[in-house]
């Protein structure tokens, strides 16, 4: 566990910075590479501690992966290739590897055991498992939770399902079963959620079909390795956005970041805020790509409800730090999900930025902020990451407007998604 004087920002930040990959489609990168046939490449896929959970986890069932200079090389096998691993699949802290992965080896010929660290052994799991089940899975949960055993299983049937929590790592474990199934499926959402996965599959020549809120998946795992560029991710470029926006003095030129519009939901809440982000050199692949660039402004206070939720869902502990320097009243509902993320966000963020002084109120689904107010750290006031990546980075970007020295125990959570965020951070402090 390292700790970390954090710094302040005296002279403002300024800069050019290129966002590394996004975590949700690296994942997904490797796990439909893994089964495509061919030889799937992938470019600029993030180099964290959870896409290394999801790579370990494939490599141990006999995946071969290669990497070249900055090029990931996936030989993908059939299922009936594969082989019994040899001991537990450790999924680290990533509760996307552990959910998907459910879904990809519901239907594999031997047994696989997932363990996973204090805070995933703590996150609900049956949510997956008990639709998968209805498909015919076979999966032993540890009281709702890992550890999990995964049982060999040579049948599972398509289902039709609406999702009780907009949730795409439920909708892709879904999907992921439903490609091996012998009947379609249909798996309707509450909420639109990230459509990562259905965009990979399309790339890889085996769409599925969408109506409104739900995703129709015809039997049929026959994927055609791609080639795969991985945007930078948005969850991560968030941090800098809304530093760029509370940071006085600040301008910020974010490079290569992915806006697929089911993830930008942060922009579009900025924006009712008041702030004005500037999207430049668009690019559309099969997930659209653009340059995004913030100068210091003053945001005033919103009220959010539920289906903002899920196009931001990651990035609302950023929300509630810029509602903190927004003029007037903000008020979060229907985010009740950040309860059994790697941390209880709504608790650690509530906590640990009124340890500097702000005015943020918990609410059973989310929260109340008073805004603004000025962050202030008496003499080496000591914040915690919680072991969460994002609460972690988040009380970075606070400390940058704190007066005063803040310490940040658990730094190094930072791992999970964004390894690089403290050299990032020195290349744009002035
Ligand atoms: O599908 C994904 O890659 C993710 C989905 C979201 O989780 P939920 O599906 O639990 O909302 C998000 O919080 C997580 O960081 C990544
Ligand atoms: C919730 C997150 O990830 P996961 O569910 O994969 O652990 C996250 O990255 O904020």
């Amino acid at each position: 566990m390292t700790t970390r004087n954090l710094k302040t920002a005296k002279q403002g930040l300024q800069g050019t910075l290129t966002i590394p990959g996004d975590k949700s489609i690296s994942h997904r990168a490797v796990m439909l590479g893994s089964f495509a046939q061919g030889i799937t490449e992938i470019r600029n896929l993030l180099h964290s501690a959870d896409v290394k959970s999801t790579i370990q986890a494939l490599r141990a069932l006999g995946v071969e992966f290669e990497e070249q200079a900055t090029v990931l090389r996936i030989r993908g096998r059939q299922l009936a290739d594969l082989h019994a691993p040899s001991e537990p699949l450790d999924m680290g802290n990533s509760g996307t590897t552990t959910r998907l992965l459910m879904g990809l080896f519901s239907r594999l010929p031997f047994d696989v055991e997932l363990i996973g660290d204090g805070s995933l052994s703590k996150r609900p799991m049956d949510r997956v498992a008990i639709p998968l089940r209805t498909m015919g899975a076979q999966i032993d949960l540890t009281n709702g939770h890992l550890p999990a055993r995964i049982h060999a299983n040579d049948r599972l049937q398509g289902i039709d399902y609406t999702l009780p929590v907009a949730s795409a790592q439920v909708k892709t474990a879904l999907i992921f079963a439903a490609l091996q199934a012998d009947t379609v499926s249909h798996i309707e959402e509450p909420v639109v959620t990230r459509d990562h996965s259905e965009r990979m599959l399309l790339a890889m020549q085996r769409p599925v079909e969408r109506h409104q809120h739900t995703v129709i998946v015809r039997p049929g795992l026959q994927l055609v390795a791609p080639q795969i560029v991985v945007p930078g991710d948005f969850s991560s470029a968030a941090f800098w956005l809304v530093a760029g926006l509370i940071v006085p003095q600040t301008q910020l030129y974010l490079q290569n970041v992915g806006i697929n519009p089911t993830r930008t939901g942060l922009v579009k809440l900025l924006q009712r805020m008041g702030a004005t982000i500037t999207v430049q050199n668009r690019i559309s692949t099969a997930e659209p790509v653009a340059d995004l660039s913030v100068v210091h402004q003053q945001l005033h206070g919103i009220e959010v409800v539920a289906d903002d939720i899920p196009g931001a869902v990651d990035e609302i502990p950023m929300l509630v730090l810029a509602a903190t320097q927004a003029n007037g009243l903000t008020i979060i509902h229907g985010a009740q999900e950040l309860r059994v993320k790697e941390t209880d966000r709504i608790a650690t963020v509530t906590t640990e930025l009124n340890k500097l002084g702000a005015q943020v109120e918990e609410l059973p689904d989310g929260f109340k902020i008073t805004g603004p107010t000025r962050l202030h750290a008496p003499a080496g006031t000591m914040v915690s990451s919680h072991g969460d990546h994002r609460i972690g980075m988040m009380l970075a970007i606070a400390a940058l407007i704190t007066d005063g020295q803040v310490v940040l125990e658990d730094a190094d959570a930072v791992d999970v998604s964004y390894p690089q965020f403290f050299a990032d951070l020195e290349k744009v402090l002035v």
